[in-house]
C-alpha cells in the first residue's frame, strides 16, 4: 500500500501538473475597438504562477463596463500592454498554489476581482478564459449556497458598493439614493445599504419595468426616472450613491453635510469620485450576508451567455439596460 500510496501521490502530481496546458482557448483583443471588430476566440498562454499568486480554472466570468471602455481604449494611458484578455470577474476552482500562498489550497472553490487596480496596470490575462492567475490577496472562498456563475457576478461590483458605501460614511439610520439602483453596481448597493449598513430609508431609481426589483432588493422607494425627476421632490439624503454620472443632479438633493459618491463622469462639489480596488478582505467580510440570503446576486435573466456568446455578452451590456450583471458561464 505505501508504494501504491508514493505512485498514486506521484501520479497525482504528475497528473496534476499534466492536467495544467501551457496554452489555453481565451476571448482576447490585438488593438482597442468594438466588440465585434476586435474580439478573437483563439489560443493564449496559460499565466505562469507567481508566488503569490493561485492558478484558477475558470468555471464563469462577468462582465463589467470598465471591460468595454478598457477594450475601447479609454484607460490605454495607464493599461497593461496588449494583447488583451477582458474580464475582471472570475470564480473557479484552484489548481495550483504559488510557494507564498498560505490561506487558500488546490481544490478551493474562490472568486475575485482579478486586477488590484481597475485603471493602473490591470491583468493582461483576465478571466474570460480556460485560466486565470490570481493574488492571494484578492481571492474569496466561494459562499457555500452559491453556483459559480453566481458567485463570478460580484466581486468588482459589490467591492464598489461597500467601498462607495464606506467612503461615504453611511451610517446606520441614515438615508440613501442609490441612482441606478437596478444595475450591476447599483443592485447590491440598495441591498448593502439596507441589510449590511442598516439605513433607515433606501431610494433608488430605475426605468418603469425594474421598479419591483428595487423593492425586491429592499429599496423603501422606487422612483422612476422616465416619468418623475428626483431632484423635484422633496426628499433630502444623508447619502447620494452615484452609478449613472449623475453628479450635478444629485447634489441638489444631499442633506447639508452629506455625501454625493460617484462611479463615473464629472463630478460637482461636494461630489467625489473613486475607482474601486480589489480586496479579498471585501469578500471575506460580505460572506455571512451572502451565506444567509440577506444580499443576493442579481444575474441579468438574458444570461448566463456561453464561452461562445462573448460578444453577444458585451453587446447587450453596452446597450446600458443590463438588470443586474452580465454573466459568461460555463466556461
Ligand atoms: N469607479 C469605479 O470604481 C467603478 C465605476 N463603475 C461605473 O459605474 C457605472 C455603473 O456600473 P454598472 O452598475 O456595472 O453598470 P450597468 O451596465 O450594470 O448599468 C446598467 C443599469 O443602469 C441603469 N441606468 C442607466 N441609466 C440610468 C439612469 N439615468 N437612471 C437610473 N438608472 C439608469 C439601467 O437601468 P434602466 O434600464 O432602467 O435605465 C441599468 O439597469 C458604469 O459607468 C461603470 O463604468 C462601475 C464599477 C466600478
Ligand atoms: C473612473 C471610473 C472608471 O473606473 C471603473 C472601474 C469604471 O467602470 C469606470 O468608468
Amino acid at each position: 500500500p505505501v508504494v501504491r500510496a508514493e505512485v498514486s501521490q506521484e501520479t497525482a502530481t504528475r497528473v496534476s501538473s499534466m492536467t495544467i496546458p501551457s496554452l489555453q482557448k481565451a476571448w482576447y483583443y490585438e488593438e482597442y475597438g468594438s466588440a465585434k471588430d476586435v474580439l478573437k476566440f483563439g489560443e493564449v498562454p496559460v499565466p505562469e504562477v507567481q508566488p503569490d499568486q493561485v492558478l484558477i480554472k475558470v468555471h464563469a466570468a462577468a462582465l463589467n463596463p470598465v471591460d468595454f471602455k478598457r477594450r475601447l481604449g479609454k484607460f490605454k494611458a495607464s493599461d497593461s500592454p496588449l494583447p488583451t484578455v477582458p474580464g475582471y470577474d472570475v470564480s473557479g476552482v484552484i489548481v495550483k498554489v504559488g510557494s507564498k500562498v498560505t490561506s487558500f489550497k488546490e481544490g478551493d472553490s474562490v472568486y475575485a476581482d482579478v486586477s488590484e487596480h481597475a485603471l493602473d496596470g490591470p491583468k493582461q490575462w483576465g478571466s474570460i478564459a480556460q485560466y486565470t492567475a490570481v493574488e492571494e490577496k484578492l481571492l474569496g472562498l466561494m459562499p457555500k449556497n452559491l453556483s459559480f456563475a453566481e458567485a463570478a457576478s460580484l466581486p468588482l461590483a459589490i467591492e464598489t458598493a461597500l467601498e462607495g458605501l464606506e467612503r461615504a460614511n453611511l451610517k446606520e439610520g441614515q438615508t440613501i439614493l442609490v441612482l441606478a439602483g437596478a444595475g450591476g453596481v447599483g443592485s447590491l448597493a440598495v441591498q448593502i445599504a439596507k441589510h449590511v449598513f442598516g439605513a433607515s430609508l433606501v431610494a433608488a431609481t430605475a426605468s418603469t419595468s425594474k421598479l419591483e426589483l428595487l423593492k425586491q432588493l429592499g429599496a423603501d422607494i422606487a422612483i422612476d426616472y422616465t416619468k418623475q425627476k428626483y431632484e423635484d421632490l422633496p426628499e433630502r439624503y444623508d447619502v447620494v450613491f452615484d452609478a449613472v454620472g449623475e453628479c450635478e443632479k444629485a447634489v441638489k438633493v444631499v442633506k447639508e453635510g452629506g455625501s454625493v459618491v460617484a462611479l463615473t463622469g464629472a463630478v460637482t462639489p461636494p461630489g467625489f469620485r473613486f475607482v474601486v480596488t480589489s480586496k479579498g478582505e471585501s469578500l471575506s467580510k460580505l460572506k455571512p450576508y451572502l451565506e444567509s440570503g440577506k444580499i443576493k446576486p442579481v444575474i441579468d435573466p438574458k444570461g448566463p451567455f456561453g464561452f461562445d456568446s462573448v460578444i453577444d455578452a458585451f453587446t447587450y451590456l453596452e446597450t446600458g439596460r443590463a438588470t443586474g450583471k452580465v454573466v459568461i458561464a460555463p466556461i
